[in-house]
């Protein structure tokens, strides 16, 4: 017998690194939800990354572009979405000096037609949620102590960030201004499998593999809290299901890392699994010059989703950069995609 469908979640960004992590556990946890995944499958999108879930009759994809206001409106109207997790995003730092319109484009005004979509669609009275997976980036830069929590005040320094801190306040906009029901939870730096090849670590795994320069900004004095995106994704289902609406959520490791630590781990790591002399990706290091408005230190206090939702890493990071190098080197061809 069919099970009565509970809620209609329109899970956009779904194709993408994160998004898939959640697309899958969504799926594959929740046989009485219709997941649909809006995804514009911009070079960082790879439906691949769905690929075990795609035949699931609980799912369903929609290729197209949260910008597009029609787009939604078809969708709403066909599908009767009850609620929304919000994960299409433009995330590269780097790519948001060289071009910041693309991603006001992409996390501001798209959020912000999406926000549109559940004001015009959404009774006040129904069962809804907009649910925004957001950066621990909106907080600015840390010194070499203290972390951020919840009610850190928000000082973006980069294009990114500024557009997620925006994004941000534009959906605590709709909770206080129209009463839209909301969580928002800000992460730390992920990693793990389908992390498309430009960031620190899947980019480093590919150097390493192709023995190319491992390029190291600055003097890698740079730390970054890291965690295993399936523990994130396990924490926006827990804070989905269990959070108060109009609450922030902080998501983290506590497991920070200066940049030039984590290259000599993952090199080390890396030799060791190639066979390869211990040493010869260390040689690969090259110092370039450094990112502008590089942000020092972001460390998280996720003691709020600790305590309050019981929430807690299930994966050390040992174990979880090993599954990541386990399956980047079962997937070579992942690492070929070319960044356009
Ligand atoms: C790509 C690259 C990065 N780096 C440095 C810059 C950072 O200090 C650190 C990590 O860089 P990225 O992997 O680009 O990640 P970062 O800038 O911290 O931002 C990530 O983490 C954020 C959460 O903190 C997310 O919101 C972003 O979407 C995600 O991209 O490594 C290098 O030294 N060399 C590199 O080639």
């Amino acid at each position: 017998m069919k099970q009565k469908v509970h809620k209609t979640i329109l899970l956009t960004g779904g194709a993408g690194f994160i998004g898939s992590h959640v697309v899958r556990l969504f799926v594959t946890k929740y046989a009485n939800y219709k997941i649909i995944n809006l995804d514009a499958l911009t070079y960082a999108g790879n439906l691949e990354n769905l690929s075990d879930v795609a035949q699931q009759e609980n799912y369903s994809f929609i290729h197209g572009d949260i910008t597009d206001a029609a787009l939604l409106d078809s969708i709403f109207q066909e599908h009767q979405i009850t609620h929304v997790i919000h994960l299409a995003a433009e995330s590269h730092v780097d790519r948001s000096i060289n071009d910041p319109l693309q991603f006001v484009k992409t996390n501001v005004i798209g959020t912000v037609q999406l926000l549109e979509a559940c004001r015009k669609y959404w009774a006040s009275d129904g069962d809804h949620l907009f649910y925004h997976v957001s950066t621990d980036e909106v907080y600015g830069s840390l010194g070499q102590t203290g972390l951020f929590t919840e009610s850190t005040a928000y000082d973006p320094n980069s294009p990114y960030s500024a557009s997620k801190a925006s994004s941000d306040h534009f959906v605590r906009a709709y909770g206080e201004t129209y009463g839209m029901p909301y969580i928002i939870s800000n992460c730390s730096n992920n990693y793990g499998p389908h992390h498309f090849p430009e960031k620190l670590i899947p980019l480093f795994i590919k150097n390493i593999l192709e023995e190319q320069p491992l390029p190291v900004y600055g003097d890698g004095n740079y730390t970054r809290d890291w965690l295993y995106v399936v523990d994130h994704a396990k924490a926006i289902d827990l804070a989905f299901h269990e959070g108060i609406p109009g609450e922030t959520y902080n998501i983290g490791g506590h497991n920070e890392w200066r940049n030039i630590d984590l290259v000599h781990l993952l090199c080390d790591l890396m030799d060791d699994k190639l066979d390869r002399p211990i040493g010869s990706s260390r040689a690969l290091i090259s110092f370039v010059k450094d990112r502008p408005g590089h942000d020092l230190r972001y460390a998280i206090d996720a003691t709020k989703i600790g305590n309050d939702l019981g929430w807690k890493p299930s994966v050390t990071f040992e174990e979880g950069l090993n599954k990541t190098l386990d399956w980047y080197l079962s997937h070579p061809s992942y690492l070929k995609t070319p960044a356009s």
